[in-house]
């Protein structure tokens, strides 16, 4: 039976909370793997810069007051170092910045590569990929999510690293020094202001995080729609669907602009809270200084000194206040790195949750895939056939209507099958569950099979690797070649659609889609140029002659026969039944037929 997708989880609107934590800290598992790590490694040379950057920044701020004690008692030898020291320090400043942000930028690439490759991993394994995008609607676009959101979080941390890891220290360090300067009334009435923007951020922070969540949905909707009219340009363009494609991608382009409106309505409140904490806090250092002043602490001091002890006051406290701002002002960061974490988090919870797992919880590789897609059946291969199917029942993806009904088979050497039956029997449904795209714990599939399905598969690449797309072949190509057996090489069954000359041979690199440039009779022929190079012991066909002669197919099937294979077949036309010794007649409404052709 079919994987049905599940109904979307219930109360999962994104926010800032709980799930949001968990999920963070899942990537961070993949982003940090160990102590030891090459990102573990970068992070803490930036921690490093960003410490030593801090220094040199504390010794920057302190300037202006010691220039204010240097002009105030007319000392020119103190002048002239000072302003040595400052053209030291600032070159330093500006060197460690640069530093900084080389290093987060740094991080950003092996961020991204060790997320994606990660999500990579887990969504070519197996048919993961397949599940997840025909018979799973509770996660929408993956392909934006491990492209596009996976780019965006990335980027986002990184901008956020060098602020975020340091903050701890500079924290600790200016309240030490602010309490110095102030006693406890500077640091306690910065800390209750930051509190109090915190709890006013928090509370601002919360919708952006869900919209932004849509928004990137929408997004991948509406770049979907785009691949889809490219993919398909030459039937749109048959059926003149310009106009009404157009008017389609506007109305997707609306829905998206409209949320990003929306979202920037509800960004405009956190940017005013950001700005007025920051102009706020500036005007707060001065009345934790204008407090002692005016109270009659530095009562003894020349105005000289004085000017100078309220610029390094000033300093202190604005660097603290400062540090809290730049906290605050991550906010919007914060909010975005949340948006897509929850995105990045849901697919990869899920692609875990599809991945199967061995009994002590490591994940199955491919070649143990097939053999748990049975969901606990036993693991037993058919030893004397390549199909054996024991009253199995098919049914359509979120569907109650059986399609199978009750069907037992099996398949041996020599017996070849053909499937024939109305349009939407089934007869694709039941290579499916054949193929293993449809998991069904009754179906026992033999390694050496090899399906060319309705619509043909290429990758990118040289004409060459059309013909052998994958590393690993089913059963590996005997020694003396293929085509030897018939007289006809693979180059030979190529060339007949002059392919090998249009591609300048069967090794150069070609940029074009083969889907646009083949005609379907050119990908069939090259199809079978596959199957007879990879030469498995069974071949299932779905409609794989449909766009050729008569006389094209037979000679195709007979060149199969000549090979060895078995074929299991879908199609329509009697002249396929003499390559074939059974035929199951699919009837609608789950009832089948299974009959022995009589040779003539
Ligand atoms: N991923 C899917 N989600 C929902 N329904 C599906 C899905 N795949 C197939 N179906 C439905 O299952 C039914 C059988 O489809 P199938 O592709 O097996 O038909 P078929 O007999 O091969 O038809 P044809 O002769 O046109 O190739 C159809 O009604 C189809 O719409």
């Amino acid at each position: 039976m079919a994987i049905p997708g599940p109904a979307p989880r219930p109360g999962g609107r994104p926010r800032l909370d709980l799930q949001f934590l968990q999920r963070f800290l899942q990537i961070q598992k993949v982003l940090f793997p160990s102590w030891s790590s090459q990102n573990a490694l970068m992070f803490l040379t930036l921690l490093c810069v960003a410490l030593l950057e801090q220094l040199v920044i504390y010794r920057v701020g302190l300037i202006p007051s010691q220039y204010f004690g240097v002009l105030g008692s007319k000392d020119l030898n103190g002048f002239k170092t000072l302003t040595f020291l400052s053209v030291v320090l600032i070159v330093l400043n500006s060197v460690l910045k640069s530093f900084d942000q080389f290093t987060c930028n740094l991080l950003y690439v092996s961020w991204r590569k060790d997320l994606t490759e990660h999500l990579h991993r887990l969504y070519f394994r197996g048919r993961v990929y397949y599940t997840l995008n025909v018979l799973r609607d509770d996660v929408d676009n993956p392909d934006q999510r491990i492209s596009q959101d996976v780019e965006r979080f990335c980027r986002q941390l990184s901008s956020m690293a060098s602020k975020l890891i340091i903050s701890p220290f500079t924290l600790v360090y200016y309240t030490y020094q602010c309490f110095r300067s102030t006693s406890w009334l500077g640091p306690v009435s910065i800390f209750g202001y930051f509190i109090l923007g915190t709890v006013v951020n928090r509370v601002l922070m919360s919708p952006i995080v869900a919209k932004l969540v849509q928004q990137e949905k929408l997004e991948g909707d509406f770049r979907f729609k785009h691949m889809q009219i490219r993919v398909n340009a030459e039937p749109a363009a048959f059926f003149r669907a310009g106009h009404v494609e157009h008017m389609r991608t506007d109305r997707r382009l609306q829905r998206l602009l409209q949320t990003q409106r929306d979202l920037m309505s509800k960004e405009l409140w956190l940017c005013i809270g950001i700005n007025m904490f920051d102009y706020l806090g500036s005007i707060l250092s001065y009345i934790v200084i204008a407090i002692p002043i005016f109270s009659g602490v530095y009562g003894d001091l020349s105005p000289a000194e004085l000017s100078s002890l309220v610029s390094k006051n000033a300093f202190v406290c604005l660097y603290l206040i400062n540090c809290f701002s730049q906290l605050i002002e991550l906010s919007t960061t914060l909010s975005d790195v949340a948006g897509y974490t929850h995105r990045i988090g849901e697919l990869q919870e899920t692609l875990l949750d599809m991945n199967p797992k061995s009994q002590d919880g490591e994940f199955l590789d491919e070649s143990q895939w097939d053999l748990a897609r049975g969901l606990g059946a036993p693991a037993t291969e058919p030893a004397d056939a390549a199909f054996l199917v024991e009253r199995v029942c098919i049914y359509a993806p979120s569907s109650h209507r059986p399609l199978i009904k009750d069907l037992s088979l099996k398949i041996s050497e020599g017996q070849s099958l053909l499937i024939t039956g109305d349009t939407g029997a089934g007869k694709t449904s039941l290579l499916r569950v054949l193929g293993g795209l449809w998991a069904n714990a009754q179906t026992k599939v033999s390694v050496g099979v090899l399906f060319l399905p309705q619509k043909p598969f290429f990758t990118d690449g040289t004409l060459r690797e059309q013909v052998s797309p994958g590393p690993t072949p089913p059963t590996p190509p005997p020694q003396h070649g293929p085509g030897r057996v018939t007289g006809l090489s693979t180059r030979e069954l190529v060339q007949q659609s002059s392919l090998v000359a249009r591609t300048k041979g069967l090794d150069q690199q070609v940029d074009w889609n083969w889907y646009d440039v083949l005609s379907p009779g050119e990908m069939q022929r090259l199809s079978f140029a596959r199957l007879f190079y990879l030469q498995p012991k069974y071949a299932v066909l779905d409609e794989a002659t449909s766009a050729l002669t008569e006389e094209v197919e037979s000679e195709l099937y007979r060149i199969g026969q000549q090979l060895g294979m078995t074929f299991i077949s879908v199609g329509h036309r009697r002249s396929l039944e003499k390559f074939h010794s059974l035929v199951l007649r699919l009837c609608g409404d789950g009832r089948w037929e299974l009959t022995r052709i009589k040779v003539e």
